[in-house]
């Protein structure tokens, strides 16, 4: 009789064509066997009793800003990681920037790889940087494995990494089209913004709905047209990452109805909360592009619903307390969502209960498609072959999300309060169990 490491008996499982009852077999952390509706013969080392619960891949992060090395204090890879785990994630892509020094080189990247290697409870990948001083690096860069390049249009709010010009930026893309690789762009107008804003802060106008008009939807539409037509001119392939608004990702549509190469990210905070959270949350719920209006969500989520959207990843960016406390004036105070762990939760409550999302949508756009779209060949799903990268979900436990629940380093979330449905019970990676029933599982 065949022997596994690890059998997850009776679960629905879901993935991004279908949900079947079944079990999962695994050995030396791959998925090995999968049975729908009858009983895997053989014995494990541990066995899952996954009655009532579903079974979904592991959600593949592919925005998060950790911070590591050079700004742990913010949040780092331990803290972030466990903080994923809780929330049902099994990898994540870190951003070039907010770590010091920024993923910019070959040496950079590997001061990253080193800590993520020996802190991380989930999968680490990263994002190379594109800035105007680092054309030369994007080679070797690529040759040591990034998922691809990031770029700002617009400032980042981070003195060593520099928004791209209009020059760099198309020498940057003719260089990342000939490696094959892609670029990821956060594309908001630096020309609208710092203009708006300037004029917002000499009238002395300051509060959130004034924030949040000097970064208009316009800004980012502008933005996204200007890169569309160097992604034409270049033949680089693009990811739009943060939009903000169905009318954003109309714009990325028409490039793809003209077979531009383009994909577009958005992310749980543009799909749940308002100017209104703004207002009342204060900085916490601070963020560039800034949050819409309530019509604006219920667009994007009909957007969602088209599959107009790509990727769903968290953009989680977090900052100490002190950077998260202003009320005045909202020009100041760090623009960035500690939201990493409530991915999923927002997918299930505001998603699939109150929108009658599919589960295997939520499955496609957290998991198998930015798997397939960043080549991650092995992840994304649950099959024979895949790695045991396992969600457990019971979609029937409600729970109000508490700050003591959090795990990043700073215990603050525009979500905390929040009433879910949906929990995560455990979650699998490489097929050794990181979290259940709310504990990170130390080694
Ligand atoms: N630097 C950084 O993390 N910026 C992020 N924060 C945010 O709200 N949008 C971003 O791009
Ligand atoms: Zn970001």
């Amino acid at each position: 009789m065949t022997t596994f490491d690890l059998i997850i008996r009776n679960g629905k499982i879901v993935t991004a064509d279908s949900i079947v009852s079944g079990d999962i077999a695994v050995k030396e952390g791959k998925i090995v066997e999968v049975s729908a509706d009858k009983a895997i013969e053989g014995t494990a080392v541990k066995e899952i009793n996954a009655e009532g619960l579903h079974i979904l891949p592991g959600l593949i992060d592919s925005h998060v800003h950790f911070n590591e090395p050079g700004r742990t204090e913010w949040e780092g890879l331990e803290t972030g990681s466990r903080s994923l785990a809780a929330g049902g994630a099994t990898s994540f892509f870190d951003m070039p920037l907010n770590s010091t020094p920024p993923t910019i080189n070959k040496a950079n990247l590997d001061l990253k790889k080193e800590r993520a290697e020996e802190k991380s409870i989930v999968n680490p990948y990263y994002w190379g940087g594109l800035v105007p001083e680092n054309i030369a690096d994007l080679k070797d860069l690529h040759e040591n494995g990034v998922i691809g390049f990031k770029a700002f249009m617009s400032p980042s709010g981070i003195a060593d990494f520099n928004n791209v010009d209009d020059e760099s930026i198309f020498k940057g893309m003719k260089e990342i089209a000939s490696l094959g690789s892609l670029l990821a762009v956060h594309a908001e107008s630096t020309v609208i913004c710092d203009q708006l804003a300037a004029e917002k802060q000499e009238q002395g106008k300051t509060t959130a709905r004034d924030f949040v008009e000097s970064r208009p939807i316009i800004s980012e539409i502008e933005a996204v047209r200007r890169i569309i037509s160097y992604a034409e001119a270049t033949g680089c392939k693009l990811h739009i990452v943060h939009a903000s608004s169905r009318k954003v990702v109309a714009v990325i549509n028409d490039a793809k109805q003209r077979g531009v190469d383009i994909t577009v990210e958005t992310c749980p905070h543009y799909l749940s909360l308002t100017v209104k959270d703004l207002e009342e949350k204060g900085a916490i719920a601070k963020c560039a592009p800034p949050l819409r209006d309530e019509d604006e969500v219920e667009d994007l989520w009909a957007s969602v619903a088209a599959g107009e959207i790509n990727v769903i990843a968290s953009d989680h960016s977090p900052a100490p307390a002190s950077m998260k406390t202003i009320t005045d004036n909202y020009f100041e105070g760090w623009g960035g969502i500690s939201g990493a762990q409530s991915t999923l939760n927002i997918m299930l409550t505001e998603g699939y209960f109150k929108r009658n999302l599919p589960l295997e949508k939520i499955v496609a756009l957290t998991s198998t498609n930015p798997a397939e779209l960043f080549g991650l060949e092995t992840k994304g799903t649950i099959a024979a072959g895949f790695d045991a990268d396992i969600t457990l979900v019971d979609l029937n436990e409600e729970f109000v999300l508490k700050a003591e629940d959090l795990k990043y380093r700073h215990k603050h979330s525009p979500y905390v309060g929040k009433t879910f449905k949906g929990n995560v019970k455990t979650t699998i990676v490489n097929g050794e169990v990181v979290f259940t029933n709310g504990e990170i599982v130390e080694k």
